[in-house]
């Protein structure tokens, strides 16, 4: 990956304005501060939210422990309430932003002043940006992109430093829930999976303009380097399983037709792949038609009592009769995993990382695979 982006493609520019620069009074700033902030109506379908508490905005940067050498990824700067302060700290501030009048905003507020050549701004769809390097991220996030953001952080090669986010205070708890708590869930597994997930402070609906519905959090990631060697969608596919009812028994997950289903499949795939022979043959039909061998494609009929070559039943090697002994093998691989490893009975709201990685292990011997 790059280390910096060169160009802004649909960016707004930092081009430097000629105007000499002033410092400005402390009243001066403040009038300013409420003016960026009281600009144009909130589209609150967009999550904004403007964080209006300089205290909360100066902690957030505080406990992301900024260097003074880093770059920093904001999502979602809005006005700019928590940009100025990261570039009081920072060597550069890359902020995606996906309102064109806020990104606007942005510009205005840094223009003509020093900051203004230590930020770009990206105008976009963070979920859909391909993400420049930077050592820190920082956000107060749109709350209907806390998932995506997550999963595209996590992702990221090479991993940021660490990211201090602000959630919605459930999704921030589904974070850092452990085993056993409540809000345990998919989410926590695989965000800890990647990350050691910390839950920093809370924050109120209050200090935010116009307040939201819910309550918010603070939480630091800090993705683990070196990253886990095994395949998300492996792991993913597991959990999606297991976690369909967390609080049932794992082999509980593993009944379901569907479930199986898909497992059959992907044990084919493997099977073809690894060039492990699959037993789909027609041991049955040949005994039943008087033990004569018949070839791969060709077809035999048999007669109502399986005697000879009289009516019309016709089955050929794979066919649906037999595709039942594969489905019987896979069964078979999965129920001896669940017992051998001791899981099958106990319930993926009380599994942790380790828990789920043994028995992913184990059926990845068998070649049991979920993507
Ligand atoms: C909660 S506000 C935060 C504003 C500012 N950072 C603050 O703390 O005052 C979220 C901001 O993210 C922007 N936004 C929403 N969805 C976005 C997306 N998918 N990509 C980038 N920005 C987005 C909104 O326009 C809004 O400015």
């Amino acid at each position: 990956m790059p280390k910096a982006r060169k160009s802004n493609p649909g960016g707004y520019g930092n081009g430097a304005s000629k105007a000499p620069y002033t410092k400005p009074s402390s009243a001066a700033k403040e009038a300013a501060s409420k003016a960026v902030n009281n600009v144009f109506k909130m589209n609150t379908d967009l999550g904004q939210h403007i964080l209006k508490n300089p205290g909360v905005a100066q902690a957030i940067v505080d406990k992301a422990g900024l260097k003074q050498s880093d770059i920093v990824l904001e999502v979602g700067p809005g006005t700019g309430n928590l940009t100025v302060k990261i570039l009081e700290k920072a060597r550069k501030v890359i902020a995606v932003e996906m309102d064109p009048r806020m990104a606007a905003e942005l510009t205005k507020r840094v223009q003509g002043k020093p900051e203004q050549k230590k930020l770009e701004v990206l105008l976009g769809d963070v979920c859909k940006t391909e993400l420049p390097y930077f050592d820190v991220c920082i956000s107060n996030t749109p709350y209907q992109i806390s998932s995506p953001l997550v999963f595209k952080l996590l992702a990221l090669s090479p991993a940021p430093r660490t990211c201090v986010l602000m959630f919605q205070r459930e999704f921030a708890m589904r974070l850092v829930a452990r085993p056993g708590d409540a809000l345990y869930c998919r989410l926590s597994v695989n965000a800890q999976m990647w990350a050691k997930c910390t839950h920093i402070m809370k924050v109120g609906k209050n200090n935010f303009k116009p307040p939201p519905q819910v309550e918010s959090s603070v939480v630091r990631l800090e993705i683990k380097n070196p990253r886990p060697q095994i395949s998300y969608d492996e792991w993913d596919g597991l959990l999606r399983i297991v976690f369909v009812r967390k609080n049932k028994t794992i082999a509980a997950g593993f009944k379901s037709s569907a479930v199986m289903g898909m497992v059959e499949k992907n044990y084919r795939t493997w099977c073809a792949t690894t060039g492990v022979p699959l037993d789909d043959g027609d041991v049955d039909i040949d005994m039943a038609a008087g033990g004569d061998d018949i070839g791969d494609d060709e077809e035999m009929e048999i007669d109502e009592d399986g005697v000879g070559v009289v009516k019309k039943v016709v089955i050929k090697r794979g066919s649906k009769k037999n595709r039942g002994k594969v489905a019987d093998l896979v069964k078979s691989k999965v129920e001896k995993v669940l017992s051998e490893t001791e899981l099958g009975e106990k319930r993926a709201g009380k599994c942790d990382e380790a828990d789920f990685l043994k028995l992913l292990y184990e059926l990845n011997k068998e070649g049991i695979h979920f993507s």
